[in-house]
């Protein structure tokens, strides 16, 4: 379980967070919503630890994330960046092996147990064919499989990810959330962020909202995610916004042309 407690955070003059407060608990998928410059990516290094807050605390199974070492962290947590280039050319299967060092020493070659528990990760993500494939000439979809496949290697049971569906083609996507679907049915707790609302109803069943450096909303899906609150959040014209009763999918109306009008 991840807790934060009253986040402030500020660059310089400039005040990102005031008073976040965020619960992450096994068996959740969290979609995190925010206009660009909002604050996510910002949160989630906080709730990695990666920066400290100003004020506030963030616990990781009650404690202060700050007294766990990084290496404690990451067997707990595991952290998905926004579009991660290895700097050599590992193997899908070299990187996903990566994952395994926070579980034991960094001198240490990998055993006949890491190499089995990376066989087991690479079929639970569908990735078993690009195992020997460099990482470099995987494909933007296929990176992602393989970062959440480092992500699971590593054993963590919290999954924290940036953007996960960016750069992935509509079937990729769909493919993503099924599977992190999947893994939160399996006790996972995973917080994504998102700037497609159709993910949040796809996948999400909980969604949070971070606006002028607070939540202003966290809840259910379906009654967080209102075409009002979709076109207040991006600024768009809520006459163009529409949705299912049925499925809650929120669909956009063309922009009418001005032929259109003229033909009215
Ligand atoms: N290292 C930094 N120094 C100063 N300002 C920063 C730094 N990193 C981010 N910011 C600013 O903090 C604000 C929040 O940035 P952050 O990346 O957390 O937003 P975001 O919601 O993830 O945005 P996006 O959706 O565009 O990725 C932005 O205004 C950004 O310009």
């Amino acid at each position: 379980m991840l807790q934060a407690r009253q986040l402030h955070f500020h660059y310089g003059r400039k005040i990102i967070l005031a008073g976040v407060d965020l619960d992450l608990a096994p068996g959740e998928l969290v979609c995190l919503l925010g206009s660009n410059g909002a604050g996510k990516s910002t949160l989630l290094r906080l709730l990695l630890g990666l920066i400290k807050p100003s004020v506030g605390e963030v616990l990781l199974a009650g404690r202060p994330i700050g007294a766990f070492t990084r290496r404690a962290v990451a067997t707990q947590i595991a952290y998905v960046p926004q579009g991660h280039a290895a700097p050599f050319p590992y193997t899908v299967r070299e990187v996903v092996l990566l994952g395994r060092l926070p579980s034991g020493s960094l001198f240490r070659a990998p055993g006949a147990e890491d190499h089995a528990h990376v066989t087991e990760v690479l079929a639970r993500m569908g990735i078993s064919r690009l195992a020997d494939r460099p990482y470099t000439e995987v494909s933007g979809g296929e990176r992602q499989l393989a970062l959440i496949a480092r992500a699971l290697a590593q054993g963590a049971r919290l999954l924290i990810m940036d953007e996960p569906g960016n750069g992935l083609d509509f079937g990729h996507q769909l493919r993503l959330l099924d599977c992190l679907l999947e893994l939160s049915e399996a006790g996972f707790g995973i917080l994504m962020t998102t700037h497609n609302p159709a993910h949040v109803v796809m996948g999400s069943n909980r969604v949070v909202v971070l606006e002028n450096g607070a939540i202003t909303a966290d809840g259910a899906a379906a009654q967080v995610l209102t075409p009002a609150a979709v076109a207040a959040l991006y600024r768009i014209d809520p006459e163009r916004l529409t949705q299912d009763p049925l499925s809650g999918t929120i669909s956009v109306r063309a922009k009418p042309r001005m032929n259109d009008a003229h033909a009215h």
